[in-house]
Formats: structure tokens, C-alpha cells, sequence
């Protein structure tokens, strides 16, 4: 089989997330959730949770859905990379997306979320797509919706094609050859720590000289920006003009009337090019922007979110161990 879902952005200005439908139990409840290959949960707002953490999110009730069956003693608490967290208990069911169904779906319900959560209308969960050693549920730890398809996918693959400001799409079981020019460049990933860890061999800043030198880096969706090493950022900022590391905000800034370069990463030979309009994340207030690469300060590794990943083609090879990149 194959599916294929709209990745949509939101809000629709600044591509901060990107949320896609998925279906649950019988009859159907369809919830927005954000795809996240760098998390192992399928997570969704529920009826179980008190009133003051819901503002305008779609709730999964499991006692409207005659498919649903508790997994007696199960529970999970996820924390993410931006200080979020999430927490709750277990169900099976039934789960569809594009159109492929797994029956028995370990089904994560929050009964309380952190106010980044509360806060966002646009998405009423999470589905993780990383590997399922990540997964949080106790005693025994879930498959992801992706590891349960798999043995049923046309190929053992999904592809990201995410668009500025405008929906692009997630694709179960197959590669869409129009949606990408040349060929797709694919590099093996370690997934020993449930990331789709990759080494890139490069960067370039605008049509300066490429530098060789590997960014061990994870492709994570559920991440909006691009964080490098430090001696990276500082590099590409230094050819924007206006720009600074903003002591309130912790992070760099430059006036939205600059023009920014574009950033290049290497995937081996491949050159993989990030339009300089996709660095600029958003207005922050009349006249300052905020930029789209920032520092990965202590973090153990560099952070590939949807600003790299809207600019490229992005294959997800779980039947090889490797992840591609192709230009558009
Ligand atoms: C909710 C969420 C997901 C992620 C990336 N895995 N972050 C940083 N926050």
C-alpha cells in the first residue's frame, strides 16, 4: 500500500509547524497532529484532559469509538527539545493515514499537556516517526504507527516534502518522482539512538567557498528551525549585515530589510540549497527579524527542522537505514 497526507503550515506566515489529518477509531474522529521524526509517540489531546489546557484543539474521545480498548496499566510522559511535555494513559486502536490502516495502534491519551501545547490550536498531537526505542510508554514500550505499516508499504520508505508558507506532503511507501529535480542523494543514518542521525559533509554561506567538515545532524520535522554549531551561525550571520545574537531574545536577529544569503549543506558530493528567504523565520517586531539558523548551543548534535527540510526532498529510507535528499 501507499498513502499520501497534506503537510500544512502553521500559522500560515512563518511554517512555525506543520500538521497533517489522521484518523482515529470507528466511526472516524480526524485530528490535525504534527508528524515528528525526532520523537517516538502517537500522542492526542483527549476528553480526559481538565478544560483550562484546551483552547480550540480537536479532543479524541476513545468512548465514541466502539474500536478503542484500554491497555490496562500503561502510561507514558514525554518531554521534547524545547521544554514541552505531554503525559497520559494507553489505548489500542484503530488508525488511518492516507488511507492505510493499522488496527491495533498503541494510541497515546494526554490527560494533561504543558501550555506550549494548550497554546496551539493548530495541533492536537503528535505522531512520531522516529525510531521506536524512543517510545515513552511503561512498562512496555509501543511501535510507531510507521514500524506497524511497514511490512505492508509498497516500499519500506516515507518521503517529506514540505513547502514554504504552503502545504506540501508526507507520503507512506513511495517516492513521488515528479516532486523532485536530479537525483536523490542518500547517506546512511545511525538510528542506535532512535534519531534519523545523519553526518552532512559541509556547509557553504551564500557563493562563498563550500567548507568541508561533518555536522552530525538529526532530520527532525517536529523541529521549526535549523540549529548548528555555533562557529556555523556565526559565520553566515557575519555576511548579514545588521545582524546580532539579540540579548533578550537568546538568539540572532537581523533587520527584515536584509537581504540574506542562501545556506548550502553537503550530503557527500550533493549540494543541498536553502534559499537565503527561507532563513528568515519572522517579523519580531517593526523592523527586526528573527533568523531561521540559530545556534544548537549544548545540544549533542545539530538539529535539520523544516527550514532545511522545506527547501529539499526528503526521503526517509527505514528499509535501508539511510535518508535521501533531492533538490526541487
Ligand atoms: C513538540 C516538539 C517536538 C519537537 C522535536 N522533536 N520539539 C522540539 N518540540
Amino acid at each position: 500500500s501507499t498513502g499520501i497526507v497534506a503537510a500544512t503550515p502553521f500559522p500560515a506566515e512563518y511554517d512555525r509547524e506543520y500538521v497533517a489529518p489522521v484518523s482515529l477509531g470507528t466511526p472516524a474522529q480526524e485530528l490535525n497532529l504534527i508528524f515528528d521524526t525526532g520523537s517516538s509517540d502517537l500522542w492526542v489531546f483527549s476528553t480526559s484532559m481538565p478544560a483550562a489546557q484546551v483552547a480550540g484543539q480537536k479532543l479524541y474521545n476513545p468512548s465514541g469509538s466502539s474500536t478503542s480498548a484500554v491497555l490496562w496499566g500503561h502510561t507514558w510522559s514525554i518531554q521534547y527539545g524545547d521544554g514541552s511535555r505531554s503525559s497520559g494513559t494507553v489505548v489500542n486502536e484503530l488508525v488511518t493515514i492516507g488511507g492505510i490502516s493499522y488496527a491495533s495502534q498503541a494510541l497515546e491519551i494526554a490527560n494533561g499537556v504543558s501550555a506550549q501545547f494548550s497554546q496551539d490550536p493548530a495541533s492536537s498531537g503528535l505522531l512520531g516517526l522516529g525510531f521506536s526505542i524512543l517510545n515513552t510508554v511503561i512498562p512496555t514500550s509501543q511501535k510507531t504507527w510507521f514500524d506497524n505499516v511497514l511490512p505492508t508499504l509498497a516500499a519500506p520508505v516515507f518521503t517529506v516534502d514540505l513547502k514554504r508558507a504552503a502545504p506540501g506532503t508526507y507520503t507512506f511507501g513511495a517516492i513521488d518522482a515528479s516532486s523532485y529535480a536530479g537525483k536523490i542523494e542518500y547517506t546512511p543514518i545511525d538510528n542506535s539512538n532512535g534519531f534519523w542521525r545523519l553526518q552532512a559533509s559541509g556547509y557553504q554561506v551564500g557563493t562563498s567557498p563550500f567548507q568541508p567538515t561533518t555536522i552530525d545532524a538529526i532530520a527532525d520535522t517536529g523541529t521549526t528551525l535549523l540549529m548548528l554549531p555555533a562557529a556555523i551561525v556565526k559565520a553566515y550571520y557575519a555576511q548579514v549585515p545588521g545582524s546580532q545574537l539579540h540579548a533578550s531574545y537568546g538568539a540572532y536577529t537581523f533587520p527584515c530589510s536584509a537581504k540574506l544569503p542562501s545556506f548550502t549543506f553537503g550530503i557527500g558530493r550533493y549540494r543541498g540549497v536553502i534559499p537565503g528567504a527561507f532563513v528568515s523565520y519572522g517579523r519580531i517586531d517593526a523592523t527586526t527579524c528573527y533568523g531561521g539558523i540559530q545556534d544548537q548551543g549544548n545540544l549533542p548534535f545539530s538539529i535539520f527542522g523544516d527550514i532545511l527540510m522545506k527547501a529539499q526532498v526528503v526521503v526517509f529510507d527505514a528499509g535501508r537505514t539511510r535518508i535521501g535528499f533531492a533538490a526541487k
